[in-house]
């Protein structure tokens, strides 16, 4: 940038060579200096004509440097910007990114830092080439004859004026176009985002009244905007131009007066005329500075939002347990979310955590995956605590599988190897295979180097779970937690992704979320957890024996999946009924759906004897 300023510097320099030269060559041509008239004064004029034409050449030339360095430096810092966009995203916890709207988020990666352009890359050397240029003619103007100086800027103050009136209102308007910018560009993508549900509720008028009622009042506002200032923005750009106005009048006086030589009048008027064009770029930046405040405020807010502290060294990890002991966290504040909660899982243990809707099953997985900090308490893993681990050495230790785990718009094979960015294509294909992937992909007609975008539409809920089930396979890492991983499943897929994740967790700590408990009776440990505290944990059959809240979820699943069952007449109600009847606390209804349930188990009984995810009957 600084070189481009110089470059910017020099053109103007040479800018000032032609004018001289003009000065130079109608003294020679009008006899001025020494007398040369006739054929003698052009051949003295030639080497100033030359002269004027190089400058002049140089002059474009360098201009030309000094725009395509404010490119180079602008587009440099704009990539450096996005980088460090993206690298706060990483380094501010999930909370902090996911309270902002995507809008908002969209509109400073790419509106406001696209804003940024073309005031780097145009407005500082053009502005300061052409600020130099204005005072510089002027000055030279003064050195002539002062009057001359003041005739050239004698219009300047009758159209600052008039522009400052448009002026006036200039801040509050522009602040309010930003934010009338913001809202259309909120309303924008929320109705792209949400446009399968718009469809689905046959909400369409609706919705996209409120899409075009956004788009409508921001064209209403920038045209008002443009109506209300665009008689004084023209007039004042009808006066400032007018130099000539005072020049000649005033010039022709100090000429007949003796006291400017012709040479002399013919520079000022030609200088007069020059000083135009820089004068009116000044105005016309203002639109440029006033979008680069609003862009570096934005982007400087969005760089200093808190970032999870992450320590440089590794910690020393012995094994693959989990200890949370006294977590304590809110996502807004004063409002906690968990009170306290301990709880062990030992490495290579299966355990289930279970419990109604909002208690805090996915906060408690979340914050074992560092998505935030606790608040109080610590999570740990292998006797060492999240906060004290960098970034990329807890992300090899958990694999977090949710339920809509994203898959980017590269080949489903890259989807996967973001497992292991290292991988070769065998390992990948492994992992696909073991996460049972292989037979959708091979319908699709590209197979693996279909994009996961033009795939999407062609994948179901489930086999898109199975792509991202096989990339935590391929990371390999020693603990997995799936928050909901089977909730897309249909029925056709649940099986095939049962195995795939039996086929992950094999000899692994694992953490499960579940809402189908008969998918989590298998677990070496069920946690209850309810109001943000364990109310709770045991194996299966001594919950049903002693948690009422365990034994009312059970009866209220068994009867949800009678009620499912329902085709079969009696069947729910038998269900729930059976379902009831292991909730007596005499024990023998609760053993005898337990018995019940191992009994069920050759559709639980996978290959490691786990059961993990394996539906169990309910009414067997
Ligand atoms: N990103 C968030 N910001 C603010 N509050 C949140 C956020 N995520 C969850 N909560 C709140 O935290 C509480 C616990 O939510 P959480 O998702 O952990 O419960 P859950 O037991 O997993 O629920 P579900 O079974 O419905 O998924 C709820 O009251 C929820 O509204």
């Amino acid at each position: 940038m600084a070189a481009s300023l110089a470059a910017s510097v020099a053109s103007v320099a040479m800018g000032f060579v032609p004018f001289y030269a003009v000065y130079r060559i109608m003294e020679i041509v009008m006899g001025a200096s020494g007398g040369e008239g006739g054929a003698g004064a052009w051949d003295a004029a030639v080497p100033w004509i030359a002269a004027a034409a190089a400058a002049y050449v140089a002059s474009k030339v360098l201009f030309g440097v000094s725009t395509l360095l404010s490119h180079v430096s602008a587009y440099t810092i704009l990539a450096q910007l996005r980088r460090d966009f993206a690298a706060k995203l990483m380094r501010a916890s999930l909370g902090t990114v996911q309270g902002k709207s995507i809008g908002q988020i969209k509109n400073v990666f790419i509106d406001r830092i696209e804003g940024i352009e073309p005031p780097l890359a145009h407005m500082i050397p053009e502005l300061s080439g052409s600020f130099l240029l204005a005072a510089g003619l002027v000055a030279w103007l003064a050195a002539i004859d002062w009057r001359m100086a003041l005739a050239c800027v004698a219009t300047v103050p009758a159209g600052l004026v008039v522009f400052a009136g448009g002026l006036s209102a200039f801040n509050r308007m522009y602040a309010a176009y930003v934010e009338e910018g913001n809202r259309v560009n909120s309303v924008i993508v929320e109705y792209i985002e949400g446009i399968e549900v718009v469809k689905a509720f046959n909400q369409a008028s609706d919705s996209y009244e409120k899409y075009a009622g956004a788009v409508r009042a921001f064209r209403d506002f920038t045209l008002g905007w443009f109506k209300a200032t665009w008689v004084s923005m023209n007039l004042a750009t009808s006066i400032m131009p007018t130099t000539l106005l005072a020049v000649v009048p005033v010039g022709l006086a100090l000429y007949l007066g003796g006291e400017l030589a012709p040479a002399e009048l013919g520079l000022c008027l030609v200088m007069a005329l020059a000083v135009v064009d820089p004068a009116m770029r000044l105005g016309a930046f203002l639109n440029e500075a006033k979008s680069m405040e609003y862009a570096v405020a934005d982007a400087d807010e969005f760089l200093r939002l808190p970032e999870l502290p992450e320590p440089r060294d590794r910690a020393r990890v012995r094994g693959a347990d989990v200890e949370l002991s006294g977590v304590r966290f809110s996502y807004e504040e004063g409002e906690e979310v968990l009170h306290g909660i301990d709880l062990t899982i030992p490495e290579g243990s299966f355990v289930a955590l279970v419990g109604p809707s909002g208690g805090g099953k996915s906060t408690v997985a979340r914050l074992v995956a560092r998505h935030w900090d606790v608040d109080a308490g610590s999570v740990r893993i292998g006797g060492a605590d999240v906060r004290d681990m960098p970034l990329d050495q807890l992300s090899e230790l958990v694999s977090y599988v949710a339920q809509d785990n994203f898959l980017f718009d590269c080949s489903l094979r890259e989807n996967v190897r973001l497992g292991r960015p290292g991988a070769t294509d065998e390992e990948v294909a492994a992992a696909a295979r073991a996460a049972c992937c292989d037979e959708f992909v091979a319908r699709l007609p590209r197979g693996w180097d279909t994009p996961a975008g033009e795939a999407g539409s062609a994948l179901s809920g489930g086999e898109r779970q199975r792509v991202s089930i096989a990339r935590a396979m391929l990371k390999d890492a020693p603990i997995v937690v799936l928050d909901e991983a089977t909730a897309f499943a249909d029925p056709e897929n649940e099986d095939r992704i049962q195995r795939s994740i039996a086929e992950l967790t094999r000899g692994k700590t694992l953490v499960v979320i579940a809402h189908r408990l008969s998918t989590v009776c298998g677990a070496d440990k069920i946690v209850v957890i309810e109001d943000g505290s364990v109310r709770d944990e045991g194996a299966y059959e001594e919950l049903l024996e002693r948690c009422a809240l365990y034994a009312d979820m059970w009866e209220a699943h068994v009867g949800a999946k009678g009620w499912a069952a329902g085709s079969s007449g009696a069947g729910g109600a038998a269900g729930a009924r059976r379902g009831r009847g292991a909730r007596s606390r005499d024990g023998a209804g609760a053993q005898g759906a337990a018995r019940g349930t191992s009994g069920a188990a050759s559709r639980a009984a996978d290959a490691d004897g786990r059961g993990v995810g394996k539906e169990v009957d309910p009414h067997a």
